[in-house]
């Protein structure tokens, strides 16, 4: 299970506004990757062009040997299939209780009687911790557990991709470690190939295999998170340490004028903080896309910043780093 996804030269545009241009990365199947922008870059809009929702204006999306910019709508329908994916705010119908939310695709896309996909959801609500609650409304609930039951939904169809936008808005630092864990946790356990797009730089430091960075309309960097997390590429350097020195300014890209204003009076990037150490799966077993720490840089000739590989900061309880001692 798990499949790779190779997106070549994908370009979007809505009337004359060019979204991104040239979008060239392939995500590895069954591992987890991350996708970084600053707001208003087109992430949701890459995550929809993904699934098929939105037409690129130029590129090819290959997934199992089909292009799926070329296919027609039918063809499209059945590769949805292999999608699962979870919007900002759960996208929960509001007049239905948790049950029948997550039984929504069961009932829609295949022929499966009431016993069996009863034993779907209470498998995959058990899953994302929620069991118990079936018979809530999504209104009765925290923003925490309207993610867990939109990504219970989004995974009673078995998805071989799983599509994640901004699963830690509009939660506390606990609760997006929780929903990190439960990332790896999953990514382990059902072998999808995970894309998740967030904000949060704490995340994308220990959380993915791979980590991306749109920027000023195209893909400034996409590999793997060692080769991002040691990069003196200024904006990927600038956005990781969530440094307000560098490239982008708050309308995105700074201007000559403050650029030079920043050159002129001696500013400078920080030294590149430690590279932490991945988190690892809370049962110890070995996450699919698992590599010795450090192995990226070693093999690539990259000296790590001083520090790196000796903790990770982003942890729960129980929860063990790659390279920790079980
Ligand atoms: N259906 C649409 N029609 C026209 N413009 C759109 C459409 N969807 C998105 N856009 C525009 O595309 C741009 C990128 O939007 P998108 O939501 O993908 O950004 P984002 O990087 O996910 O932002 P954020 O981090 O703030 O969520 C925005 O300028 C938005 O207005």
């Amino acid at each position: 299970m798990g499949v790779e996804i190779k997106v070549e030269g994908l370009t979007k545009k809505f009337g004359s506004q060019l979204i991104w241009n040239d979008v060239t990365l392939t995500l590895p199947a069954g591992e987890i990757s991350v996708m970084l922008g600053p707001s208003g870059t087109g992430k949701s809009v890459f995550l929809k062009t993904l699934v098929g929702l939105l037409k690129p204006d130029a590129g090819s999306i290959w997934i199992e040997g089909q292009d799926l910019t070329q296919l027609r709508e039918h063809d499209l329908y059945e590769v949805r299939k292999l999608f699962g994916v979870l919007f900002q705010d759960g996208a929960l119908f509001g007049s239905m209780n948790l049950y029948d939310n997550v039984a929504f695709p069961l009932r829609e896309h295949t022929k499966k009687g009431e016993s069996e996909i009863r034993n779907i959801v209470l498998e995959k609500m058990e899953l994302v911790g929620l069991q118990g609650a079936e018979d809530k409304l999504p209104g009765e609930i925290s923003g925490g557990m309207r993610k867990r039951a939109g990504l219970a939904r989004a995974l009673v169809l078995d998805p071989e991709i799983l599509l994640i936008d901004e699963p830690d808005s509009g939660l506390d630092p606990v609760r997006t470690s929780f929903i990190n864990q439960l990332f790896i946790d999953l990514n382990a356990q059902i072998d999808a190939t995970f894309l998740i797009v967030t904000h949060d730089i704490n995340s994308t430091r220990t959380v993915p295999d791979n980590i991306g960075l749109l920027y000023h309309k195209h893909l400034a960097m996409f590999g793997p998170r060692e080769m991002l997390l040691s990069s003196e590429e200024p904006v990927v350097r600038q956005f990781l340490n969530a440094q307000t020195i560098g490239p982008i300014g708050m309308s995105e890209e700074k201007d000559a004028d403050e650029l030079a204003a920043e050159a002129a009076s001696g500013q400078e990037l920080p030294p590149l903080p430690p590279i932490p150490l991945q988190l690892g799966t809370s049962s110890g077993v070995p996450r699919r896309g698992e590599r010795p720490p450090g192995q990226w840089c070693a093999d690539n000739g990259v000296t790590p910043p001083p520090g790196s590989f000796e903790s990770h900061t982003a942890g729960v309880p129980g929860a063990r780093s790659v390279g920790e001692k079980v």
